[in-house]
């Protein structure tokens, strides 16, 4: 074992590094404030440090072509077009109707509309649909645990070299190095069952991706944990 060398987040302290980071604007604020009213699926979005990051590794790299592999309520989404170099673009994929609409309402007001395109359908189908050259500078995953490591294959040819793949909730609320069941008991809850299976999709894609020649990664405990990857050159 490693010793110890991360200080352990508290709220005093996460409500201290949000206060000396890049701070939320307004239309970000009001966003966050539409999708807690929600509910507790309002903890699908990403906290406005992870967002103060993505806007700032999206304009460190200068990237313009982006892609984001769930949306949501558009709020890292929002984070990375805030970054985008001009005349750069976003490419958003969800499912979801409804929060799609609360998110292009939060990208008008933004004044981000015109650089964000949202498709609807199963990410899968959408980055199929993609042409395979190499041009895309920044890719964030967000979406369905399970198919992870499908996105990121169709994702990585289509990286250009130096170019980032950004996965998150790759510690899983420290369920990746939790015990779990192959053969659950059968009094073992449906949720469980769920929240097991994406345990073994996770860790799946973090053993997939410490394993791929082609990349060099680093998980960072932001939020619930975030992989960095970059394509090699
Ligand atoms: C964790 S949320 C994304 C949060 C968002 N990145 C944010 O920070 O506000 C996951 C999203 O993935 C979408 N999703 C789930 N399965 C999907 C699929 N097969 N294709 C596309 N989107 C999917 C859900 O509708 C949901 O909006």
């Amino acid at each position: 074992m490693c010793a110890l060398k991360t200080t352990p987040v508290t709220a005093e302290l996460y409500d201290y590094l949000i206060a000396h980071s890049l701070p939320a604007d307004g239309a970000q604020r009001r966003l966050m404030e539409r999708t807690a009213r929600l509910g507790p699926v309002a903890r699908m979005q990403i906290g406005p440090d992870e967002g103060a990051f993505l806007t700032l590794l999206t304009r460190l790299m200068g990237a313009r072509r982006a892609i984001e592999i769930g949306t949501f309520t558009g709020y890292s989404a929002l984070c990375i077009a805030r970054g985008l170099a001009p005349g750069g673009g976003l490419l958003c994929c969800d499912v979801d109707k409804e929060w799609g609409r609360i998110a292009r309402e939060a990208w008008t007001e933004a004044g981000v509309a015109d650089r964000i395109q949202l498709r609807l359908g199963p990410a899968l189908d959408t980055l199929r649909a993609l042409a395979p050259d190499p041009v895309v500078d920044l890719a964030f995953i967000d979406a369905d645990k399970e198919n992870y490591i499908a996105y990121y294959e169709e994702l990585l040819p289509r990286m250009r070299p130096g170019g980032a793949v950004l996965a998150d909730n790759v510690l899983w609320r420290g369920h990746v190095v939790a015990p779990v069941a192959d053969t659950p008991p059968a009094e073992v809850s449906a949720a469980r069952r769920a929240r097991d299976a994406d345990t073994r999709a996770i860790r799946e894609f973090n053993d997939h991706v410490a394993a791929d020649g082609r990349v060099e990664a680093v998980i960072l405990s932001i939020g619930d944990g975030v992989t960095l990857i970059r394509k090699r050159d």
